[in-house]
């Protein structure tokens, strides 16, 4: 089955994949506070606007949040939480005010934030604008599995759960990041095949 581009989260840990039929050549890079999807050195030359992001930041007045997503909503999403809106207004906020992508597939934004125990997740489509609090382990992509979801991680770590949404049976795997939040702060991990 193709999903497209997907985020896992629940309480303490997120993962994020990207899958991609059109736009393979891209890897996540490490930037100070953020994992950066974006192509690689190789990759065809696009105009297309939706495939260079950040898709996982740290956040919160005290850095003590993980927002994970699929496009430029992760940096709005971040600057709100780092204001000190509430994670599921900051979802509302950002969501709306970007909308579903303007591409050929009306393809919907995707987006999670993590705390050590809390966890939200959100998605807006041309249909829909959904955003709830997750006690367990729930997956949303950009298609086919577009309603939040429950997806069991057996990962425990960012390194271990960035290896297993990688994995996760689902077409045309690209790269995969996440993000572990303890009371001791954040630890990311990426995989690139
Ligand atoms: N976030 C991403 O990595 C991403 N990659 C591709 N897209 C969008 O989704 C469309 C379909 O891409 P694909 O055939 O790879 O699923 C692309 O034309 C692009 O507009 C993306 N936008 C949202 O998921």
């Amino acid at each position: 089955m193709y999903v497209g581009r997907f985020v896992v989260v629940g309480p303490g840990l997120g993962a994020y994949r990207v899958s991609s039929r059109s736009f393979p050549n891209r890897q996540v890079t490490a930037r100070e506070d953020a994992l950066t999807v974006g192509p690689t050195p190789d990759a065809p030359k696009t105009d297309n606007p939706y495939i260079a992001y950040n898709c996982i930041r740290t956040a919160g007045a005290d850095d003590d949040l993980a927002v994970l997503g699929n496009g430029s909503h992760v940096d709005p999403i971040a600057e709100k939480l780092d204001l000190g809106y509430p994670p599921r207004d900051a979802l509302v906020t950002a969501l709306f005010a970007l909308d579903y992508e303007k591409d050929d597939y009306d393809t919907p934004r995707i987006a999670g934030v993590v705390s050590d125990d809390e966890a939200y997740i959100g998605t807006v489509r041309s249909d829909a604008l959904r955003v709830e609090r997750v006690t367990e382990s729930t997956l949303v992509a950009t298609y086919e599995k577009a309603d939040p979801e429950p997806y069991p991680l057996s990962a425990a770590t960012a390194d271990e759960a960035a290896r297993e949404v990688y994995d996760a049976n689902f077409e045309h795997t690209v790269c995969a990041a996440a993000a572990e939040v303890d009371a001791d702060g954040i630890t990311t991990a990426y995989h690139n095949g």
